[in-house]
């Protein structure tokens, strides 16, 4: 296949893979639509470039081949804009500069010193310039987003950056020729250029939609199992990890002890009706916030719904149960509630339920905690009950401080 039909047959795809993410364009959330908008325009460039390179051999004017390559160079802009967009990068001046620094270049040595080898070398730099760009983008979210397509992505702007890199010794070593055209069918190197710089607007343009459908598919489980106010996780991740741990406390020989707290804050309704409920909301995550950080290890706290949260033990004997409650209570005790000029004290009651031989399913530690929680609210608020060790033996080692209610 000579130069110009991979060039028309690379451009065809383009605009094809260009058009299917315009057509998606509305089906994509708000906020990831800026960086397909920039994608697709990349795409679009690059189409251009891949065109007027085609073109070459209809010998237009000379202005066609270095305009060809500053649509290549802002086309590998666009990409770059895209990828820090999609990453909430902010938007900078910068990204313009290698592009709009090459296109003069580019222009010069193609109109002005007709230097073939200078503008082949230009151009070598300015891609490579932007696409390491790109992959110290992708590679910095690799903390934040484990997703197999943003290593695609990284791989393929990798490839890429090497086959450019090699290009360019290529031309060194070799010489260019001032006849030189990127249309020349002798020249391997001009068959497969067209070839590699068509990866990235054809199957970048796939590996960015799997990159789009990745985070939308993980965004929808993070909602499906976080409270939305608290960002704790919620009811149905708590019943998940509860039955879980549950059933490894009660299979397992090696199993530390299995136990949960119930949660509920004292009073919560006079924080409503006295402060209305925007500030009830932003109590309810300061409290959430409190039972995190006097977490430790594998403790989960979560919402369970209204004022109440849920804190998972893992390896919980019943003798470190009053401890354990404690370091929850004292926790939101300890730590005022503040908002502006506002200081509200807030407390919390615990009912704390360590797993039983005849606890046969999850749902009875889960009754025998809120059973414990009734006793420390009936009993002053502002204290631990732990539900007692046997059935119908009567509480006795609440921890409770006994503030009056
Ligand atoms: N702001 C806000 N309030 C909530 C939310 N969910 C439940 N509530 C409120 O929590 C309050 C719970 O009131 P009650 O069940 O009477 O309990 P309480 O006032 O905390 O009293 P005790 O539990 O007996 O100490 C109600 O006023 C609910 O409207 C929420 O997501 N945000």
């Amino acid at each position: 296949m000579d130069p110009v039909t991979i060039f028309f047959i690379a451009t065809l795809m383009m605009l094809a893979n260009g058009g299917v993410l315009g057509l998606m364009h509305k089906d994509l959330p708000l906020p990831m639509r800026p960086a397909a908008a920039s994608w697709r325009i990349a795409t679009l460039l690059f189409a251009g470039g891949s065109i007027l390179f085609a073109a070459q051999g209809l010998n237009p004017p000379a202005y066609t081949l270095a305009l060809a390559n500053a649509l290549v160079m802002f086309g590998f802009t666009g990409y770059l804009r895209a990828l820090r967009q999609f990453y909430g990068l902010k938007d900078q001046l910068w990204v313009m500069v290698p592009a709009a620094l090459g296109t003069v270049a580019v222009f010069w040595l193609t109109l002005g010193t007709a230097d073939v080898g200078g503008r082949i070398l230009t151009v070598s730099v300015v891609w490579s310039v932007l696409m390491v760009a790109c992959i110290v983008v992708l590679v910095s979210q690799e903390r934040r987003d484990g997703a197999r397509s943003r290593r695609v992505m990284a791989g393929l702007f990798t490839a890429v950056a090497l086959f450019v890199l090699f290009r360019a010794g290529y031309f060194v070593v070799i010489g260019v020729n001032p006849a030189f055209s990127v249309l020349g069918a002798g020249a391997w190197m001009n068959i497969a250029t067209p070839m590699v710089a068509a990866t990235l607007p054809v199957i970048g343009t796939t590996a960015f939609l799997l990159m789009c459908s990745e985070r939308i598919r993980r965004q929808w489980e993070r909602a499906a199992s976080t409270d939305y106010l608290t960002g704790l996780p919620n009811r149905r991740t708590l019943v998940e990890m509860g039955l879980k741990r549950f059933e490894q406390a009660r299979t397992s020989a090696a199993s530390g002890g299995f136990g949960l707290a119930i949660v509920d804050i004292d009073h919560f309704k006079r924080i409503n009706d006295e402060h209305g409920h925007e500030m009830g909301d932003v109590a309810l995550k300061h409290v959430a916030g409190r039972l995190q950080s006097a977490c430790r290890g594998a403790e989960l706290p979560a919402r369970q719904g209204g004022e109440e949260f849920v804190v998972l033990f893992d390896n919980l004997q019943l003798h470190d149960a009053p401890a354990a409650g404690e370091r929850l209570r004292q926790a939101v005790a300890q730590a005022p509630f503040t908002a502006g000029d506002l200081v509200l004290p807030l407390t919390v009651s615990i009912g704390l339920a360590v797993l039983r031989a005849d606890d046969t399913h999850f749902d009875s530690l889960l009754r025998r905690a809120d059973e414990a929680l009734y006793v420390a609210k009936a009993t002053g608020r502002n204290r631990v009950e732990i539900a007692p060790e046997r059935a119908m033996e009567p509480s006795s080692t609440g921890s409770g401080v006994g503030l009056p209610a």
